[in-house]
C-alpha cells in the first residue's frame, strides 16, 4: 500500500515554524554564548589550580572569582532568556496553526468520524508547541558544542580526548538503542492509551443508557481491558526508557571519575597540571549535558515527533478552506441536480441522481422509508457532506461557492438528534456566539414555541447547560433546537425529523414557523415520516434507497405514490400529530 501523500500538511507546519525563525536564530545565539560562558568553571579551576594555589596570591583569586560571578550571572541571564524566547516560539506556533487545526478537526470529523489524526489533532498541536518551548530542543542546539569541548579536552592531553571520546560515542550509542528499542512499546502504549480514552469519554456520554441497560459491569471490564493493556505497554515502555536514563546518568558520572583518574596518573607522570586534570573533567561534563538532556527528553521528543506526523496527515487530508468571493444574501431558491452523495469512507452512493427544485416561498417534503437517504440529503444540503456527483445550488450558486460558516447562517438546520453545548440557552440559541444579539433570540424563541417553556426555567434564558446533563425533556430541547436553526433568519430551513420529540403545541408552532418562513418568500425542508409534518408542504419528494422515486405537487404525489394518501390525506388541517 503506497503511503498517503503528507506533503501539504508538512509544508503547512513548517512554514508555521519558520514564522518563528527569527526567535529561534536568537535562542541559537544566545546557545552561542551561554556554550561560550561554560567554559568559565573549568577556566576558573585550571586558573586556581595553577595560578592562585602555585603563586598564594589572594588578590588574583579574588579577582578571579569575581569574574567568573559575574560570567556565571551572565550565562544564567542568557540561559533564562534562551528559554522564554523559545517558550513564545513554540506558543507563536500553536497560534498560528490553532484555527486551522480546529477545523481540519472539525471538518474532518462530518467527513469521515473517528479517523485517529482528527481525534488527536489538538493535543498533537499542543504536545509539538511544548517541544518547541522545551529543554529538550535546546539541547539539540548546545549539541554542535560537544565536539569543541571534546576537542579543548585532547588540548589538554591525547589520551584525556580519547577517554572522553570513547565515552561520547558510547553514550551516543546508548542514545541511539534508546530510540531503537523505546520507539515501539511508546507507540503501542499511546495507542492503547487514547483507545481507552476514548471509550470512557463514550461511557461517559452515554452513562443514562449503561446505567439502564445494567450495562455497568461489562462497560467496566472492557474499558479496564484496554486501560490495563495500555499501562502494562506504558510500564514496559517507561521502564525501558527509565533503565536507559539510569545507565546514561551512571555512565556519564563515571566517564567523569575516569576522566580524574587518568587526569591523576598523568599528573603524575608529570604530564599533566592538576588544573587541567579538573578543568578536563567538567569539560567533559559540559560536551555529554546536551545528549544527556536528550535522552531525559527522549518521551516528550517522541511523542512530539508523533503529533508532528499526526498533523502532517490532518493537514494533508483537510486541505485549507479556499478563500471565497463573498455573495450577497441569497434567495430561498434551492435545486438540486442529479446529486449524488457517498457517505465518508463508504465507498456506496446513499443517494443517487437526485434532482429537485424548491422555489422561495415554498415547502417541500422529503419522504421515504428509514434508510432512504433522507438524512443524507440534508447533510448534503447543508453542505456537512459534499456531493460526489451533481450540484446543490443556492440562489444559483453551487453550495461550496459559499463560506460555510456563511452557508450555516443562509440555511438553518435542525438535525434529528439535537445536541446542545455547554453554555446558557440564550448561547445555545445563539449558536454559540460570545455576543448573542438578545432581541434575535427571543424572536427565535417565541418562533419556536420555546420562549415560555424558557423562562419558566430558573434562570430563563440565562439558564447554563452542561452538553451531557439531562434537565431539558427531548421535546425541550427540540424546540431549543429550532429555535438555534430559526436565529439569524435563514433563507432556507432544513428539518430532519422535526416532529419526533414535540407534543401538539410544538408541531403546531412548527407549522407557523413554516408558514411565517414561506410567507417572507422563504422556503422550507422537512425530512419526515409523519404526514402532519408534511401538512405545509406544497412539494413532496419521494427517495427509496437513494434514488428518486418521485417529485412534484403534494397531493399529485401522494396519490400516484403513496398507497396511504387518503389517510395522510385526511390528517390535513387537524395540525399537530396524527
Ligand atoms: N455516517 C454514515 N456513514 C456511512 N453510511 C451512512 C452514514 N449515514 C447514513 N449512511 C447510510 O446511508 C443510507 C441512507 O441513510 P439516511 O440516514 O440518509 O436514511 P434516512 O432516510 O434518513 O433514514 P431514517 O428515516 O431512518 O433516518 C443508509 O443505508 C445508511 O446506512
Amino acid at each position: 500500500m503506497r503511503a498517503p501523500d503528507t506533503r501539504a500538511g508538512r509544508q503547512e507546519l513548517q512554514q508555521a515554524r519558520a514564522e518563528s525563525r527569527s526567535l529561534f536564530t536568537s535562542a541559537f545565539v544566545f546557545s552561542i554564548f551561554v556554550n561560550l560562558l561554560m567554559l568559565t568553571g573549568p577556566l576558573y579551576m585550571l586558573q586556581i589550580y595553577d595560578r592562585v594555589l602555585g603563586s598564594r596570591s589572594e588578590e588574583t583569586l579574588l579577582a578571579l572569582s569575581v569574574l567568573v560571578a559575574f560570567l556565571y550571572l551572565m550565562m544564567g541571564l542568557l540561559d533564562y532568556a534562551r528559554g522564554r524566547v523559545m517558550a513564545r516560539a513554540g506558543a507563536r506556533f500553536q497560534t498560528l496553526l490553532d484555527s486551522r487545526v480546529f477545523s481540519a478537526v472539525l471538518r474532518s470529523e462530518t467527513g469521515r468520524p473517528g479517523a485517529e489524526a482528527a481525534q488527536t489533532g489538538l493535543r498533537d498541536l499542543e504536545i509539538v508547541q511544548r517541544f518547541l518551548g522545551s529543554p529538550a530542543l535546546l539541547a539539540f542546539f548546545d549539541m554542535p558544542w560537544t565536539p569543541i569541548f571534546l576537542f579543548a579536552i585532547f588540548i589538554f592531553h591525547p589520551w584525556l580526548g580519547a577517554l572522553a571520546v570513547a565515552g561520547g560515542i558510547t553514550l551516543v550509542c546508548v542514545t541511539l538503542l534508546n530510540q531503537w528499542r523505546t520507539r515501539q512499546p511508546a507507540l503501542e502504549a499511546a495507542g492503547m492509551g487514547q483507545r481507552a480514552e476514548r471509550m470512557s469519554d463514550q461511557m461517559r456520554d452515554e452513562a443514562e443508557a449503561v446505567e439502564a441497560l445494567g450495562m455497568r459491569g461489562s462497560t467496566f471490564d472492557r474499558w479496564q481491558m484496554a486501560r490495563g493493556t495500555a499501562m502494562d505497554l506504558q510500564l514496559a515502555a517507561s521502564d525501558r526508557a527509565g533503565a536507559f536514563t539510569s545507565a546514561t546518568k551512571s555512565l556519564r558520572l563515571f566517564l567523569q571519575s575516569a576522566m580524574l583518574g587518568l587526569g591523576a596518573y598523568l599528573v603524575l607522570q608529570n604530564e599533566l597540571s592538576a588544573g587541567a586534570m579538573i578543568a578536563g573533567s567538567i569539560l567533559l561534563g559540559r560536551a555529554l549535558a546536551p545528549v544527556e538532556l536528550a535522552i531525559g527528553q527522549w518521551e516528550l521528543l517522541q511523542r512530539a515527533s508523533r503529533g508532528w506526523q499526526n498533523l502532517t496527515r490532518l493537514l494533508s487530508d483537510v486541505p485549507p478552506e479556499i478563500q471565497r468571493t463573498p455573495l450577497p444574501r441569497p434567495a430561498a431558491r434551492l435545486e438540486g441536480q442529479q446529486v449524488t452523495v457517498v457517505p465518508p469512507g463508504e465507498s456506496q452512493a446513499s443517494l443517487r441522481m437526485v434532482s429537485f427544485t424548491l422555489p422561495p416561498g415554498k415547502a417541500m417534503g422529503v419522504i421515504g422509508p428509514s434508510g432512504s437517504g433522507k438524512t443524507t440529503l440534508a447533510r448534503a444540503i447543508t453542505g456537512v457532506w459534499r456531493c460526489a456527483g451533481g450540484k446543490i445550488r443556492l440562489d444559483g450558486a453551487a453550495l461550496d461557492q459559499y463560506d460555510p460558516d456563511v452557508l450555516g447562517q443562509h440555511i438553518g438546520y435542525l438535525p434529528q438528534r439535537v445536541t446542545l453545548f455547554d453554555g446558557t440557552i440564550a448561547e445555545n440559541i445563539a449558536r454559540l456566539s460570545t455576543q448573542p444579539d438578545p432581541k434575535k433570540v427571543v424572536e427565535a424563541a417565541q418562533k419556536a414555541a420555546a420562549h415560555e417553556m424558557i423562562l419558566k426555567l430558573p434562570q430563563g434564558y440565562d439558564t447554563p447547560l452542561v452538553s451531557a446533563s439531562n434537565r431539558l425533556s427531548g421535546g425541550q430541547v427540540q424546540r431549543i433546537g429550532l429555535a438555534r436553526a430559526l436565529y439569524g433568519d435563514p433563507v432556507i430551513l432544513v428539518l430532519d425529523e422535526p416532529n419526533s420529540n414535540l407534543d401538539n403545541e410544538g408541531s403546531e408552532a412548527l407549522n407557523r414557523a413554516i408558514r411565517q418562513m414561506k410567507s417572507e418568500q422563504r422556503s422550507v425542508i422537512i425530512m419526515a415520516h409523519r404526514p402532519a409534518a408534511i401538512q405545509e408542504c406544497e412539494l413532496l419528494l419521494v427517495l427509496d434507497g437513494g434514488i428518486r422515486r418521485a417529485f412534484g405537487p403534494r397531493d399529485e404525489v401522494l396519490s400516484e405514490v403513496v398507497q396511504n394518501a387518503a389517510q395522510i390525506q385526511s390528517s390535513k388541517g387537524q395540525g399537530g400529530v396524527s
